[in-house]
């Protein structure tokens, strides 16, 4: 496996995360804030394997198609963060918001390790879904949200 350098988490694990994990029947698992963000804030970081784009390549081919949503490109999809391992971290079990998410994606150095980590794009309140655009591609729950729309708007 053309696996990179493990990134450095100690300053992660120190950072305390203020989110909780709620269950849902739809899409399985969000991220909600237990207690508040300011604008700007780190909210929790997207951790996985650090993979280069060939990697991820191959992983996309024998991965079951549940898991490939897991694989985060990111610099021109040199790199990736895969996240499909459930190790119990929090950011990969943030969902999609297009429209109005409350995080954005940023990639951080640590030490020359990239991590990509979620911001507060706004002041975030006590018990809100914690939320980021996952950018482009095929997302199917946006269409049924976009059915749902179309049969209410001709009601
Ligand atoms: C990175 S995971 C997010 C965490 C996931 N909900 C879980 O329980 O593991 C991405 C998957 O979550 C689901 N998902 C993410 N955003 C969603 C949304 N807005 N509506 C419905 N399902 C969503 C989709 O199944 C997607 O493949």
């Amino acid at each position: 496996l053309s696996v990179l350098k493990a990134p450095e988490r100690a300053w992660q694990q120190s950072s305390g995360i203020n989110c909780s994990l709620v269950s849902f029947p739809v899409c399985r698992h969000g991220l909600f804030a237990v207690g508040s963000f300011r604008q700007g804030d780190f909210v929790v970081e997207y951790r996985g394997d650090l993979i280069d784009g060939t990697e991820a390549e191959r992983r996309r081919k024998v991965y079951h198609q549940s898991k490939t949503v897991y694989i985060f490109l990111f610099l021109l999809s040199i790199l990736s963060i895969d996240a499909f391992r459930e190790d119990n971290s929090f950011g990969r079990l943030v969902n999609d918001e297009h429209r109005h998410p409350n995080c954005r994606m940023k990639r951080i150095e640590v030490e020359g390790s990239p991590h990509l980590c979620l911001f507060a794009l706004k002041d975030i309140k006590d018990g809100e879904e914690i939320t980021y655009d996952y950018g482009g591609g095929d997302c199917p729950w946006r269409m049924q949200v976009c059915l749902m729309t179309a049969q209410y708007s001709n009601v």
